[in-house]
């Protein structure tokens, strides 16, 4: 691995991108959840209830809020609850908020790609976002929102309509994917390297949770990119590895949806990464700056407008885009092939807003 590569990884690993922080400082940071009544929104609140950088927790859905909320609410920890039911509450929710999670919209069944739930998502993420133009046009807005791909681009065209676009404040959540790989690999490698000695198992190498694997591209299909040549600590994969833990990785989603056999994706999982993104988001603007994988508009990769690489995240949302490093010859392959795929669910996007 290249030393800047390595040095990106290791500031990755430093700055605490697994690790929820416990540090408090004299701001009170304020974080909305909206979709916060669903699959994702319910244990992803909890998680952020606990959170102890939350300082005020505003859960917002168009249903079922004041339950979620009045549950939420009876957890012994510091952050306030408030419930916000309904389009005419949504200004409410949002209004002075630091951080914006976004898990509204419908999931996938079997047999759907993600690019299905564009009719009935698009619309919600555009409306999310023109309220939050008005409302709290400088919060860091993270989008869970499939497919993200496109949400990405619809929300940041209609901040830009409203003359707020601040594109290093826009975010689309890949955090699973980075979640799913150290998972895969640190299990791949924990098996490789078990070890017999009289009967019993010892078992030695990857712990899990400090397992690093930087994940480029976008979040769907062949643009979930995970750079195994960058993974930390330094970790050998033969060819034969790679060639099935890129397509588990890819195709991660696909498996739980394919296993929860209609009740919808992944929201357990879901919920961690997106509790991690949005603590890192929150240290950032405390001024605790650490490096996050994230879907953003980015000139990291040439031709195409949004790209998901390692970033610095601080006061202001995104400091600096780290780029995707060193690479091997097989994921550049895969950094060009998702470049058109990319450019495709980005235009469909901007199209979206812009014919509206
Ligand atoms: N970025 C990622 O890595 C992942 C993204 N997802 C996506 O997250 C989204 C949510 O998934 P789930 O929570 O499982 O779905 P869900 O159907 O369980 O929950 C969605 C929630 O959004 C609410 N909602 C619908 N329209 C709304 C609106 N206009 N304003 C506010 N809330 C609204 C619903 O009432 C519901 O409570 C889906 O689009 C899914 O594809 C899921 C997993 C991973
Ligand atoms: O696969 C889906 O539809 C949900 C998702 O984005 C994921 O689990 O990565």
């Amino acid at each position: 691995m290249s030393l800047p590569a390595k040095a990106l990884v290791q500031a990755a690993a430093n700055s605490g991108l697994r690790a929820v922080s416990v540090r408090h400082s004299s701001q009170a940071p304020k974080v909305a959840l909206l979709g916060a009544a669903g699959g994702i929104g319910q244990p992803l609140g909890l998680l952020l209830k606990q959170d102890p950088l939350v300082a005020h927790l505003a859960l917002y859905d168009v249903v079922n809020t004041p339950g979620v909320a009045a549950d939420l609410s009876h957890i012994d920890s510091n952050a306030k609850v408030t419930a916000h039911t309904g389009p005419k509450e949504l200004y409410a929710a949002v209004e002075n908020a630091d951080v914006i999670v976004i898990p509204a919209g419908v999931p996938r069944k079997p047999g759907m790609t993600r690019d299905d739930l564009f009719n009935t998502n698009a619309g919600i993420v555009r409306d999310l976002a023109a309220v939050i133009a008005k409302a709290s046009p400088k919060a860091l807005i993270a989008i869970i929102t499939n497919p993200v791909n496109s949400t990405v681009p619809i929300a940041s065209e209609v901040l830009k309509k409203a003359g707020v676009y601040d594109p290093k404040r826009v975010f689309g959540v890949t955090t699973l994917d980075v979640v799913r790989s150290q998972a895969f690999v640190a299990e791949l490698k924990r098996l490789q390297s078990t070890v017999r000695i009289h009967t019993f198992l010892c078992f030695q190498g990857h712990d899990a949770s400090k397992t690093v694997v930087p994940v480029v591209g976008g979040h769907a299909g062949i643009t979930i990119i995970p750079l195994l040549s960058q993974v930390t600590p330094s970790t050998k994969f033969s060819e034969e590895e790679i060639a099935k833990l890129t397509p588990r990785i890819q195709d991660a989603g696909t498996e739980v949806v394919n296993a929860k056999a209609g009740a919808g994706s992944a929201t357990l999982s879901m919920a961690l990464a997106g509790a991690r993104f949005a603590n890192a988001l929150v240290r950032g603007i405390k001024g605790q700056k650490n490096v996050q994988c994230a879907y953003v508009a980015s000139d990291a990769v040439k031709g195409v407008e949004y790209f998901s690489t390692p970033v610095e995240l601080g006061p202001n949302g995104v400091e600096k885009i780290l780029g995707v490093g060193k690479v091997s010859a097989f994921e550049q392959k895969l950094i060009d092939a998702s470049v058109p795929e990319l450019n495709k669910n980005i235009a469909k996007g901007v199209a979206f807003v812009k014919g509206n």
